[in-house]
């Protein structure tokens, strides 16, 4: 995860070439807050970007703008793919989400947001939740997903857990020739928000699980429960996730599982899970392709958290969100069916698929700016 090196500077640090295919990077310093972040806006083509905090001891700044480079450049594509009116934008804190965060930090994070004027929305990713932005809300109001105590429309990780199990749906409609869930074996890595939930479903569902999280307690959490109703759940460790002999592997945690050794090690017939970013190149979903593995593009299966929180800013409304998570199911298949006419990869597919969509919408839009009032109601 490199911040690569412009070929015109080589030994310089080149920010505008870093970010030649975004609109607009901000770098949010508040050392009496403790605060070190990036906010970063892939496309506002769409509409204003929308996208997640994710909270993360990244060890070089290089390492966190890569990672908000790649992760707001995933959301304009998950906006088009979902068919939402937003654009694509990340943010990222630099620390330990088990030791560094305070409402301060928060705090001084939602200034920041608010001084982009309302070209980018936000709320939970991995390493934050959506209580640490209750915080931020006190500063801003371009959050998304807070409970709903405080008025957001509460954890965006229930539909994206909804999504991934369409998703599994989809894909096992695909290579087992039936949608259903039970009887199969999956291998999930990652129990936190999303991951616990698709876990827990799956052991509701009939099927046996392996699992591995660096979090005991929430290991030891789902083994309990496949305990109680019968079902096998083997705990394994770290690297081990990539060999279990399961149907179906389910990444629930960070993004660049799917490399050179990873493929080599799958012993899955099909790869399905919340995880952003996935694959380490592009080149591993033609790896996975040739080795017979069916790979669920990741924007087009974890899209139900966006979904959520672009339908909180028109006025949440749980029924259309659960029938726009649902459609997961029906996107996925077209994606598999225009992948196997093609001869394309599912990534391409997916890829093209919202390339053309863009298009098309440039001819409207170039970017969004506050000046122009947006044609639903934001909360202010
Ligand atoms: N929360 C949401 O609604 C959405 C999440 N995603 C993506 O899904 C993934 C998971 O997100 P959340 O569940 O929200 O994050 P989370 O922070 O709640 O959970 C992540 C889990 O992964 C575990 N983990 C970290 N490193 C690990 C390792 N080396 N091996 C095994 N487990 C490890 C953590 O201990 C934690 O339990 C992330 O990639 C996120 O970007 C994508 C779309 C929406
Ligand atoms: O799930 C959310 O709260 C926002 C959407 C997002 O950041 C994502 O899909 O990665």
């Amino acid at each position: 995860m490199n911040v690569m090196v412009s070929p015109n500077m080589s030994q310089s640090f080149d920010m505008f070439w870093q970010m030649r295919e975004h609109e607009q990077v901000v770098f949010c310093h508040d050392e009496t807050a403790g605060l070190k972040a990036i906010i970063a806006i892939h496309s506002t083509v769409l509409g204003p970007a929308l996208g997640g905090c994710r909270m993360h001891p990244y060890a070089t700044t290089e390492e966190a703008l890569a990672d908000a480079l790649r992760l707001s450049k995933g959301m304009t594509y998950k906006c088009l793919a979902a068919d939402v009116d937003f654009g694509g934008g990340k943010a990222v804190i630099i620390g330990d989400p088990r030791k560094d965060k305070s409402p301060e930090l928060f705090r001084a994070f939602g200034q920041f947001v608010e001084s982009l004027s309302g070209r980018f929305y936000t709320g939970t990713d991995m390493g934050t939740t959506p209580d640490d932005f209750v915080h931020a809300l006190k500063e801003t109001n371009c959050i998304v997903g807070v409970p709903e105590a405080y008025g957001g429309s509460g954890d965006s990780s229930v539909p994206t857990a909804e999504g991934v199990v369409y998703g599994i749906r989809a894909t096992n409609e695909v290579v087992f020739g039936s949608r259903h869930l039970h009887g199969k074996t999956y291998a999930v890595q990652g129990l936190g928000k999303v991951g616990k939930k698709v876990a827990l479903r799956l052991l509701e569902e009939g099927a046996d699980l392996y699992v591995c999280d660096l979090n005991e307690a929430a290991v030891k959490e789902v083994v309990s429960y496949g305990r109680r109703i019968g079902a096998s759940v083997k705990p394994v460790d770290g690297t081990d996730i990539y060999r279990a002999k399961a149907d179906v592997f389910i990444p629930c945690a960070f993004g660049g599982i799917i490399n050179d050794d990873t493929v080599a090690a799958l012993q899955v017939k099909a790869v399905v899970g919340s995880a952003n970013n996935q694959l380490a190149d592009k080149r591993h979903a033609r790896m996975l392709k040739e080795k017979g593995i069916v790979y669920a593009p990741d924007y087009i299966v974890n899209a139900g958290g966006l979904i959520q929180v672009a339908d909180e800013l028109y006025g949440a409304n749980k029924e259309r969100v659960l029938a726009k998570t649902k459609a997961i199911y029906d996107t996925l298949l077209a994606i598999y069916a225009r992948a196997e006419s093609e001869g394309t990869t599912t990534v391409e597919a997916a890829d093209q698929f919202c390339e053309e969509r863009l298009e098309k919408r440039k001819r409207r839009n170039h970017f969004f700016t506050h000046q122009k009032r947006p044609k639903w109601e934001i909360r202010r």
